[in-house]
């Protein structure tokens, strides 16, 4: 049911759910500790979040805890469709600095598996998009940080402006790594 994708991000992993298909629907496997087991992914969810967004090009993000709060996250959509970014933080990766995009939807019900050490954020393509995440860790209040969605250093390459952006959101500090 779950096969893992390598992408150009170390360790970011792109997840086919493999949905069964009918005329009443679908069915998807959403998590299985043995795939991710046999994947090689050290991942157990400790909590699951659902984030809901009412307006299309609605931005969160992006967000990371730093260590020893780091989080990994295993994130997909399950209503509506986000352009998905990464940004790899970790100086010691092949791919760091660098991000990618993902397009995560309803309909391709693919996940995309965030290890500890990336920056995480999204924006809305469609109204009423709800947002799954399964956490590597219980969330720690106060140890949130972030990377602005139009920080120069990155130069991310958003398909729209966010018509909607929380104030932590718009004023994290420029990366300063
Ligand atoms: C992240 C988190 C938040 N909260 C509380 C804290 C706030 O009172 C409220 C909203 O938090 P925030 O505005 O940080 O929510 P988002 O902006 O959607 O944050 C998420 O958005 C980006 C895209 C992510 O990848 C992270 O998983 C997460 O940081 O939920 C919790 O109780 N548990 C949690 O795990």
């Amino acid at each position: 049911m779950l096969s893992f994708q390598a992408t150009d991000l170390q360790d970011v992993v792109l997840v086919e759910t493999g949905a069964h298909r009918d005329e009443r629907g679908a069915f998807a496997r959403l998590y299985c500790p043995e795939a991710f087991a046999a994947a090689g992914i050290a991942f157990t969810p400790s909590q699951i979040n659902l984030s809901t967004n009412t307006l299309r090009h609605t931005l969160r993000g992006l967000h990371f805890q730093a260590a020893p709060w780091a989080e990994a996250k295993f994130v997909r959509v399950v209503t509506g469709a986000i352009y998905d970014v990464v940004l790899d933080l970790r100086p010691d990766s092949p791919s760091y600095r660098r991000w990618q995009a993902f397009e995560l939807s309803a309909d391709n019900l693919r996940g995309l598996f965030i290890p500890e050490g990336c920056a995480h954020g999204f924006l809305t393509l469609e109204d009423d998009t709800g947002v799954l995440y399964q956490m590597g860790r219980p969330y720690e209040p106060g140890h949130a940080a972030g990377i602005r969605y139009d920080d120069p250093a990155f130069a991310i390459d958003w398909p729209a402006a966010p018509v909607l952006i929380s104030r932590a959101d718009r004023e994290w500090p420029l990366f300063a790594g």
